[in-house]
């Protein structure tokens, strides 16, 4: 097994340990005393480990943040809903590559779903299948654009995108059909906007093409190991270590920074 798949390596950062940094700079942050920078954290490649599981790790640190965290990711508006929930933060959340943003009891939508609609229809008139079974769940509560699995026709789909002026991207994990325009970024920037916050003073990390416009509008961007090169192209740090391990070691990094 790879050091990366195991939590308790001794290379990376113990969780109780930063839980407990975190916790000490929650108390100071009551008191005024703390420069803990808020987070945008990408969800696949990201919280997870390299077996698609939520690292465990995250449960310990992330309710303990003294400063708002915020669920940026590609996947449909239930997942980091359901994902704050069970971790015990906010719902602070992104979905669907900023399509749908929820932050502190309000949603917002962007984007055209009727276009990504059509255009779906376009391509399984043609043949192509999203490659999802009868349950669809990765596009039952989607609102604003749509994902196919790796397994679908990618040239295609790509076609269908540019005749219908939507944007196609491989998160690593997905294809997504969504509108120009939508990004990640776009979207913490209207989360910034209600919690007034600067988005300039959020830390973000993430793994895919779907994170570089996040990358572009946080004061400090990080990419894994496992990023794809457009991430690696828009982040400020570059990290050694992949998936939950380099999200620990960049929470743990701040937090000794603050
Ligand atoms: O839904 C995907 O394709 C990827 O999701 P992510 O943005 O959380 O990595
Ligand atoms: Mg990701």
């Amino acid at each position: 097994m790879p050091p990366s798949e195991t939590p308790d390596d001794p290379d990376t950062p113990d969780a109780s340990v930063v839980a407990a940094d975190a916790a000490n700079a929650a108390d100071a942050a009551d008191t005024g005393g703390t420069d803990v920078p808020p987070l945008a954290l990408d969800v696949d490649g990201t919280l997870t480990t390299p077996a698609h599981t939520v690292d465990p790790r995250i449960f310990e640190v992330l309710p303990r943040w003294p400063a708002p965290v915020v669920i940026a990711t590609g996947k449909a508006f239930p997942y980091p809903v359901a994902l704050c929930h069970f971790v015990g933060i906010p719902e602070r959340v992104v979905a669907e590559n900023g399509g749908v943003v929820c932050v502190d009891g309000t949603v917002r939508f962007e984007g055209d779903p009727e276009r990504v609609r059509e255009a779906v229809a376009a391509f399984e008139e043609r043949g192509g299948d999203l490659g999802w079974d009868g349950a669809n769940t990765a596009n039952r509560w989607r609102e604003t654009e749509a994902a196919a699995r790796q397994t679908a026709d990618e040239t295609l789909l790509r076609e269908i995108a540019e005749k219908f002026d939507l944007d196609f991207l491989d998160t690593q994990y997905a294809y997504h059909l969504k509108s120009r325009g939508v990004s990640k970024g776009r979207a913490l920037l209207t989360v910034a906007d209600v919690l007034d916050v600067d988005a300039g003073s959020f830390v973000a990390v993430g793994d895919s093409e779907n994170d570089a416009e996040l990358f572009q509008v946080v004061g400090e961007a990080y990419a894994l190991s496992n990023a794809d090169e457009v991430a690696k192209g828009a982040a400020d740090h570059v990290l050694e270590e992949g998936f939950a391990d380099g999200t620990m070691a960049v929470l743990s990094d701040l937090l000794n920074r603050a």
